[in-house]
C-alpha cells in the first residue's frame, strides 16, 4: 500500500490536474469503530492529489454535505496570486453551501509534501483531509531526487469517538457548560488505526468468519483474547477491513523517501521505524540541511520528507513503524504501521514478531527541542534580508475566560470570525460594516505581564481583560514582517501547552527558539539570519518564544493560527490583510467571496468597482 514510484527525472510541461469531488457524510470505520465522518468521493482519507511543480490544480467541489457549508485549504501551498482559492472560510471565501460547487485553481508552486484539509468549524477533525504531493521537475529539481528508489506516503491524523459539533458545542459551552475535548481515541496512519484491538491477539483470519469464530475459544472462556474474537467488530485483520494497519512494502537494499505529514486535531506525535535510521531532507516542502535521527517529532500542520534504508536483512523481514503522543499526557494508545521487506511471506507470517519500539517520553520536552532545533535550511535556500525589518509584531499567547467562556488569546484579543469573508470586504470596500475596521489588531503586550502565572494570578497593573474582535493586521505590499510568538502560561497554574503555529500565503524564516520571555536586546542577537529553515509551521513550545520572519509579497487575507484544531475553534490566530492596495489587480471570481455583506454590496456596486474576470 502507498507506494509510489519516484518522480521521473524527465519532467513534461507544466499540466493541468483535474479532480471532481463530492464531499460527504459517509459512514466509515477507521479505528473498528463505525462512526459518521466527512469522506469525499465515498472514502475516507480523502483522494491523493499528486502534480508536478508549476502543475494547475483544478478541483471541483460539490458540496454533498445536507446541512453545513464547506471549504477546502490547500495546507503549505502559498496560492501566489490567488488567494481566494486558499478556502478559509470567513477569511478567504463564502463557504461552499450545501448543494453548490465550487472549482479551486492554483498553481502547485513548489516540489514538497503537502496535504488539504477542511477550514470551515471543526471539518478538518470529521475527517475532511488527504495527501497533495507536488514532485520536483527539472526547473524545480529536488537535490536529494537522485538518492532514493521508491516512496512511501504516511498521513497521520488523530480521532475522536464524539463527533465534532458535541466537541465545538462543548468548547462554546458557557461556565460549567464548558467542555474540553480531552484526549483523542485513536492515532490514525492513513486513515486507519485499532481502538481496543491487540493487534496480537485478534491475528488469527478465522475470528473475521462469524461461523468459525466460534471454534477459537472454548465457550466460557473471558480471556482478553476470546473477548476481543467475540467482538466482530475487532477485525483489523479481516479483508476488507477499514482498520486494517497500514503495510508499507518495501524491496531490500533499497533507500526510501518517506513523506509523513500530519493534520492531528491536537496530538504532537513522534514517529520511529523499528530498527531503521531516518534522514531528515524536507520540511514544509523545504529543503533542510540532512540530518540523521533515530525518530521524529511531528506536529500538527508539519510535513517531513525522512530517507530510509531497507538495510535490517539479518533477523527479521518486517519491522513496526510506531507513532505515539508527544507533549500532552497520552490517554490515545501509539498508532502501528507495518514495514514488510517483500522477500518476506505475505500474509500473518510476515508481520513483526518483536513488540513495537516505544515512542519517547511525551513529558521529555528537551528531547523534542533538540530535534526541532537541528532543523536548518539545506544549502541554496534564500536567506532573510538581515536589515530592513519593516515591522515586528509580538504576540502573546494566553488562555482566559472570555464571559463565561474558554478562550484563546493573542495580546489578550480572542479571534472571532465575522460573517463576511475578509477578502470580500476588501475587494468591494465595505470593510467598515463588514467588520471592525476601526483599528488593528495589537502588535505587542504590556511587559509587566507574567508569562509564568495564568491571568488570574497577575498584579493588577498587567491583568488586562481578554475580548473576542475580528480585527486584522493591515500589512503593507513588500513589507518584511518578524513575529514573536511569546508563549505563557495556561489557565491552570504551572501549565503551558506547546502550539503549531501555521502561517497561510507564505513561507517564513525561523530565526530562532528560546525560553522564558523574548528580550530584543538580549535575543535578537541569537537569531540565525543565515541558515534558518524555511517553513509554513512551526512549533512554539511551554512558556518559551519563536521568532519567525515573512515577506509580504502575496496580497491576500491569510490567517496566522494555532494548527490545534479545537485552539483554533476558541480564537487562537489572528489575520493579516496584506497588500490590500494590490487586490483589483487580481482575478478573484465573484462567487468566491459573494455572501454576507459582499452580497448586498456585489448588487450595488459591481458594474462601478468590481474588475471583471476574462
Ligand atoms: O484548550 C485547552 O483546554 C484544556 C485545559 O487547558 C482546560 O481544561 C487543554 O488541555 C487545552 O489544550
Amino acid at each position: 500500500q502507498s507506494v509510489a514510484a519516484a518522480p521521473s527525472p524527465s519532467s513534461p510541461a507544466p499540466a493541468t490536474r483535474n479532480f471532481t469531488w463530492d464531499v460527504e457524510y459517509i459512514m466509515w470505520a477507521p479505528d473498528c469503530h463505525q462512526s459518521v465522518m466527512i469522506g469525499i468521493n465515498g472514502e475516507f482519507p480523502g483522494p491523493t492529489i499528486s502534480a508536478n511543480a508549476g502543475d494547475l490544480i483544478r478541483v471541483e467541489v460539490t458540496n454533498s454535505l445536507h446541512t453545513e457549508g464547506v471549504v477546502i485549504h490547500w495546507h503549505g501551498i502559498r496560492q501566489i496570486g490567488t488567494p481566494w482559492a486558499d478556502g478559509t472560510a470567513s477569511i478567504s471565501q463564502c463557504p461552499i453551501n450545501s448543494g453548490e460547487r465550487f472549482t479551486y485553481e492554483f498553481i502547485a508552486d513548489k516540489p514538497g509534501t503537502f496535504f488539504y484539509h477542511g477550514h470551515f468549524g471543526m471539518q478538518r477533525a470529521a475527517g475532511l483531509y488527504g495527501s497533495l504531493i507536488v514532485n520536483g521537475t527539472e526547473q524545480q529539481p529536488e537535490p536529494f531526487a537522485a538518492e532514493y528508489d521508491g516512496e512511501l506516503n504516511m498521513l497521520l491524523s488523530d480521532w475522536y469517538h464524539e463527533n465534532v459539533y458535541a466537541q465545538a458545542a462543548g468548547l462554546d459551552g458557557k461556565d460549567k457548560h464548558w467542555e474540553w475535548v480531552g484526549e483523542p481515541q485513536t492515532i490514525l496512519i492513513n486513515g486507519r488505526g485499532q481502538f481496543g484491538c491487540s493487534l496480537g491477539i485478534t491475528g488469527d483470519r478465522r475470528a473475521c468468519d462469524r461461523r468459525k469464530r466460534d471454534a477459537l475459544c472454548k465457550e466460557g472462556d473471558k480471556s482478553e483474547r476470546c473477548e476481543l474474537i467475540r467482538r466482530s467488530e475487532c477485525g483489523p485483520f479481516c479483508e476488507r477491513s477499514q482498520c486494517s494497519p497500514v503495510v508499507f512494502d518495501v524491496d531490500p537494499g533499497k533507500t526510501y523517501r518517506l513523506r509523513i505529514a500530519s493534520t492531528t486535531s491536537l496530538s504532537a506525535l513522534n514517529v520511529q521505524v523499528q530498527g531503521h535510521k531516518l534522514t531528515v531532507v524536507e520540511a514544509d516542502g523545504n529543503f533542510v540541511a540532512p540530518f540523521d535521527v533515530d525518530d521524529i517529532d511531528i506536529y500538527s500542520g508539519e510535513t517531513y520528507s525522512v530517507l530510509l534504508t531497507t538495510d535490517q536483512r539479518a533477523s527479521s523481514s518486517s519491522y513496526w513503524i510506531s507513532v505515539g503522543v508527544r507533549g500532552r499526557r497520552p490517554k490515545t494508545p501509539p498508532a502501528l504501521a507495518i514495514l514488510n521487506y517483500t522477500n518476506s511471506k505475505p500474509g500473518r507470517s510476515s508481520w513483526p514478531a518483536s513488540v513495537p519500539p516505544a515512542t519517547p517520553a511525551w513529558d521529555n520536552v528537551t528531547r523534542s527541542k533538540e530535534f526541532t532545533y537541528r532543523i536548518k535550511a539545506r544549502d541554496g535556500t534564500p536567506t532573510p534580508a538581515a536589515a530592513a525589518v519593516d515591522r515586528r509584531i509580538t504576540m502573546l499567547n494566553t488562555q482566559d475566560w472570555v464571559q463565561g467562556h474558554v478562550k484563546w488569546a493573542i495580546n489578550h484579543v480572542t479571534l472571532s470570525l465575522p460573517a463576511t469573508p475578509y477578502l470580500g470586504a476588501y475587494f468591494y470596500g465595505i470593510e467598515d460594516i463588514a467588520f471592525d475596521s476601526s483599528g488593528e489588531s495589537p502588535d505587542g503586550y504590556d511587559r509587566r505581564y507574567d508569562i509564568k502565572k495564568p491571568p488570574g494570578a497577575q498584579a493588577p497593573a498587567a491583568r488586562v481583560p481578554t475580548t473576542a474582535s475580528d480585527r486584522v493586521f493591515r500589512i503593507a505590499h513588500g513589507a518584511v514582517v518578524d513575529v514573536v510568538l511569546q508563549n505563557a502560561n495556561a489557565l491552570e497554574e504551572d501549565v503551558s501547552e506547546s502550539h503549531p503555529w501555521h502561517l497561510h500565503g507564505h513561507d517564513f524564516w525561523v530565526l530562532g527558539y528560546g525560553d522564558g520571555v523574548y528580550d530584543h536586546a538580549r535575543d535578537s542577537r541569537k537569531l540565525d539570519t543565515a541558515t534558518p529553515p524555511l517553513r509554513n509551521t512551526v512549533v512554539l513550545f511551554p512558556h518559551g518564544w519563536t521568532v519567525l520572519r515573512f515577506v509580504a509579497d502575496n496580497p491576500g487575507v491569510w490567517a496566522f493560527h494555532c494548527h490545534i484544531e479545537p485552539h483554533l475553534h476558541l480564537g487562537m490566530g489572528v489575520i493579516f490583510a496584506e497588500g490590500m492596495e494590490k487586490l483589483r489587480e487580481l482575478n478573484v471570481p465573484r462567487e468566491a467571496i459573494t455572501c454576507g455583506e459582499a452580497k448586498t454590496a456585489s448588487l450595488s456596486l459591481a458594474p462601478a468597482v468590481a474588475p471583471s474576470r476574462p
